[in-house]
């Protein structure tokens, strides 16, 4: 039985916007996107808002338009070895998302009680807007906002249930974001899946790399390293106050 949770609404963009003139923005014909990303966020670094920036701003060259994004943290049950339990984890990742104007997260994942795949997290957040109401479903597309390991990942077998990677691909819309050096073409053009569906998977490439990681962040913290600049102070000052990562 699922753990009811609502998906929070409160920065997604239904307004008026500057982009758009004076009128409405959800009465103009373009497709809007609500964008999810999956992962640990042990802990959720400035790499992960990042993100949310560059995907935003590459659909917008494609003419989409991103009316908001949510970061679900994975659920404990994922048993990756370091992985804090989520109470902390959903916790950074809000502290994490205060500075941003349209980055929200979603506990729904973390907060279930056993592992949930991607899919069902992309189902649920799309199906939550749908029923909202708040947009119309032919011009809302929700996408899932990945790096390129993760997109690696798909290609790995057993990793992914391949029916289900065809239904994200498919259905959904990957938007990936070049991670030290990866060739995002070359993954798309090796995977029949991507194949059919490379019109759905959008590829951005960083006009200023970095190399944050959730791993290197731990191993400074451990080290009894600054990590000022790699993550909010909000986050640092959560890990200090709760005496996390050490081991
Ligand atoms: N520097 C980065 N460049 C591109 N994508 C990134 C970067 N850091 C994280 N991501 C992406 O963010 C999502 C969530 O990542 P995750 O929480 O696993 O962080 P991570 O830094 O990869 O963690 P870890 O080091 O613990 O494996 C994934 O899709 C991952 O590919
Ligand atoms: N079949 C699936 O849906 C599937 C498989 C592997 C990883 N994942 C997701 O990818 C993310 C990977 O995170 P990490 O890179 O931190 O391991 C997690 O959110 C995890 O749930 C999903």
């Amino acid at each position: 039985m699922a753990v009811n949770i609502p998906l929070l609404l409160d920065k997604l963009f239904l307004g008026h916007s500057e982009e758009f003139g004076s009128s409405n923005a959800l009465n103009k014909n373009c497709t809007f996107v609500v964008l999810v990303s999956t992962g640990s966020f042990n802990p959720p670094t400035y790499m992960h808002l990042r993100m949310f920036e560059l995907a935003k701003d590459a659909l917008k060259l494609l003419g989409y338009y991103v009316i908001g994004g949510y970061m679900s943290p994975v659920n404990d049950a994922y048993r990756k070895q370091g992985l804090l339990p989520a109470v902390h984890r959903v916790k950074m990742c809000e502290l994490a998302c205060k500075s941003s104007s349209f980055v929200m997260v979603d506990p729904w994942e973390a907060m279930q009680s056993s592992y949930q795949r991607t899919l069902i997290v992309l189902s649920r957040v799309q199906d939550c807007l749908y029923r909202d109401g708040l947009i119309k479903r032919d011009s809302l597309k929700v996408m899932l906002l990945c790096g390129s390991d993760m997109l690696e990942s798909f290609s790995i077998p057993g990793v992914w249930i391949p029916d289900q990677v065809k239904a994200i691909c498919r259905d959904f819309g990957i938007i990936c974001i070049r991670r030290e050096g990866k060739d995002i073409d070359e993954m798309v053009r090796n995977n029949e899946i991507f194949q059919e569906n490379k019109s759905n998977i959008i590829s951005v490439d960083e006009l200023v790399p970095n190399k944050i990681s959730s791993t290197k962040v731990r191993e400074c913290i451990r080290k009894g390293f600054s990590v000022k600049y790699l993550m909010a102070d909000e986050v640092i000052d959560y890990i200090k106050d709760q005496k996390l990562y050490i081991d």
